[in-house]
């Protein structure tokens, strides 16, 4: 099976164009845990767009998806999403795929500006694109204030997922070592606020 192992988001939706918010995901199960508005939904969407080229449902085509220049104070953002991940046949390939969106005089352009997989290994040059299933074990909770936890939002669908994530829970949750399989997001994704700078590759 194809893994998902990092992705790094900047200038998409609420995360700041200026710093580099870069996500590694556990085995074999990734929570991604925050208050509302701490962009869960929009790593999911990243998640989507990377695999798959298509923007959110919600993006006005594009406009309402990447960081809005306004929020920035400049008339031109950037956007980037990369995703690292090994194909079925352990490969590491990463794919980048970067957005611009500029204040005109009259409206807002959206342009997608690149889009690209890159072997690891360029000598090989070889690239496996076995990847739809590649999300796995990625669900996406939302925990709200009432802290009722609830599967809201996911990339594998069906009940099925929900009962394991509850059986999860119920089995291996809590301790300090059940936060292996958590990513806490705080809501700042400024370079004060992000807390996880780490290097992408
Ligand atoms: N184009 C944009 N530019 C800047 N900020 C944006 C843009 N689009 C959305 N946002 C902000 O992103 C945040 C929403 O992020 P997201 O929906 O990913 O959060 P969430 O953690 O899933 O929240 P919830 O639990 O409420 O669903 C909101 O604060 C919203 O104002």
């Amino acid at each position: 099976m194809s893994t998902v192992d990092k992705m790094l988001i900047k200038g998409i939706r609420s995360f700041d164009p200026e710093n580099k918010y870069v996500i590694t995901f556990f085995k074999p199960l990734t929570l991604i845990v925050g208050p509302n508005g701490a962009g869960k939904t929009t790593i999911i969407e990243c998640l989507k767009v990377a695999c798959t080229g298509e923007l959110p449902p919600n993006a006005r085509s594009g406009h309402s998806f990447i960081h809005d220049p306004k929020v920035a104070g400049e008339t031109e953002t950037k956007g980037q999403i990369k995703l690292r991940f090994k194909t079925a046949a352990r490969k590491d390939v990463v794919c980048i795929r970067s957005f611009q969106l500029t204040q005109k005089a009259t409206k807002m352009e959206y342009k997608a500006i690149e889009s690209v997989l890159q072997t690891i290994n360029p000598q090989t040059g070889e690239v496996d694109l076995d990847f739809v299933d590649s999300a796995g074990a990625l669900l996406l909770i939302t925990w709200f204030m009432g802290s009722n936890w609830c599967c809201r939002d996911h990339l594998i669908s069906g009940l099925s997922d929900f009962v394991f994530l509850v059986e999860f829970f119920e089995n291996r949750m809590p301790g300090p070592a059940g936060m292996k399989y958590c990513l806490s997001l705080g809501v700042d994704h400024t370079k004060e606020g992000n807390r996880r700078h780490e290097s992408f590759q």
